[in-house]
């Protein structure tokens, strides 16, 4: 199979520090691929090697099975790749029409192409004559990924464009961006610091940790199995408990729980997420009492010190309840585990 991005091998570093290690995916041809990870770990830098910005010091990068970097070099502008920073990059002094013209072959800058392409981002075409600076946040991300369009890349690559916009703009500006490009089939890689929007913009996920690839999957899988302890509390809130495993089930402070099969075995740890601990009034199962609640208005986490049967460890654990509860600090409560924990090797 082509893939429309293969990265193999790939290390950058700058100066003695070392800021990708033996990088390696392959992106389908018209997917949308998020990737995220901590402040600094080097998804910007891998961007920036896609794109052509930067060059390897090893690996290859393949564009649609043609290597583009590493035993062969093609430049950014003759690449077929698009590419959209945090802050969109426009030019202030240029009207938003000049800005997308930009990304044009010169014979193809005209007022139409334009026009269809500020259509395109839902943008009406009356703001080609406008600066900037006389457009809001989201209104100028679309700009740039018009611009970014113009050039027909093959592949789209986001840097954050979301994530200087408001929770609002930022939901609305990634519905219509992500409709562009489905339409368009482009394929697109995204890079967010934000979690919920790489889940549900993606169709994979890849999520990196000091440089290296630590995980690539479907955001179910990334959320459900993630490959160890630090991918899952980075990906969604977790619940972490030492426990014992054995025979396909777990046995820690929440009880008797059954672990999804992974060939983990004896003193590990178990991970689950908080909707899936039940909270139950009844008294039935683990009990505990509640030590804390915190409203968050759609729902509430409760903070619960779980009795232990060994009358030496304690364990605290927080658990999602959606809509109102009367629950309240020093009450007493049982819980029931949902579906399967994830097993961990010590
Ligand atoms: N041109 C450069 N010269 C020297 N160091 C650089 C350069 N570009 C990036 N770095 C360093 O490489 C590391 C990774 O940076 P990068 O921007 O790729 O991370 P990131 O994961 O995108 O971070 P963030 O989420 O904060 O944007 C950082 O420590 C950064 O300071």
């Amino acid at each position: 199979m082509t893939y429309a991005l293969e990265v193999d091998g790939l290390d950058k570093s700058f100066g003695a520090a070392a800021i990708l290690r033996r990088v390696a995916f392959a992106v389908e041809a018209g997917s949308t691929t998020a990737i995220v990870g901590p402040s600094g770990c080097g998804k910007t830098t891998l961007l920036r090697l896609i794109a052509g910005f930067e060059k390897p010091d090893a690996g290859t990068i393949a564009l649609a099975g043609r290597v583009v970097a590493g035993g062969g070099w093609t430049p950014a502008h003759r690449r077929s790749v698009g590419y959209v920073a945090q802050d969109g990059a426009l030019f202030p002094h240029a009207t938003v029409g000049a800005n997308v013209g930009f990304g044009l072959p010169r014979r193809a800058r005209t007022a139409s192409t334009i026009a269809e392409l500020l259509e395109m981002v839902s943008l009406d075409p009356s703001y080609a004559a406008r600066r900037p600076d006389q457009l809001s946040g989201g209104q100028q991300q679309r700009v740039a990924l018009a611009r970014a369009l113009a050039r027909e890349p093959e592949l789209m690559l986001l840097d954050e464009p979301f994530s200087a916009l408001d929770a609002g703009l930022r939901t609305n500006t990634r519905r219509i961006v992500a409709d562009v490009l489905a339409k368009a089939g482009i394929t697109t890689i995204l890079v967010t610091h934000d979690q919920p929007e790489a889940l549900s913009f993606a169709d994979r996920v890849a999520v990196m940790s000091a440089g290296r690839l630590a995980q690539i999957g479907t955001p179910r899988e990334i959320y459900s199995t993630p490959i160890d302890v630090p991918t899952a509390q980075f990906i969604g809130d977790a619940v972490v408990l030492s426990a014992h495993v054995d025979g396909g089930r777990a046995r820690c402070a929440l009880g008797d729980v059954a672990v999804a099969p992974n060939g983990v075995r004896g003193s590990a740890r178990v991970m689950l997420r908080p909707e899936q601990i039940e909270v139950t009034t009844d008294g039935a199962g683990v009990t505990g009492t509640v030590v804390d609640v915190e409203y968050l208005g759609s729902e509430m986490l409760l903070g619960i010190r779980l009795d232990n049967a060994d009358g030496v460890v304690t364990e605290r654990v927080t658990v999602r309840r959606f809509g109102a509860t009367a629950l309240t600090p020093g009450d007493r409560v049982g819980i029931r585990v949902l579906g399967n924990a994830v097993a961990y090797e010590l």
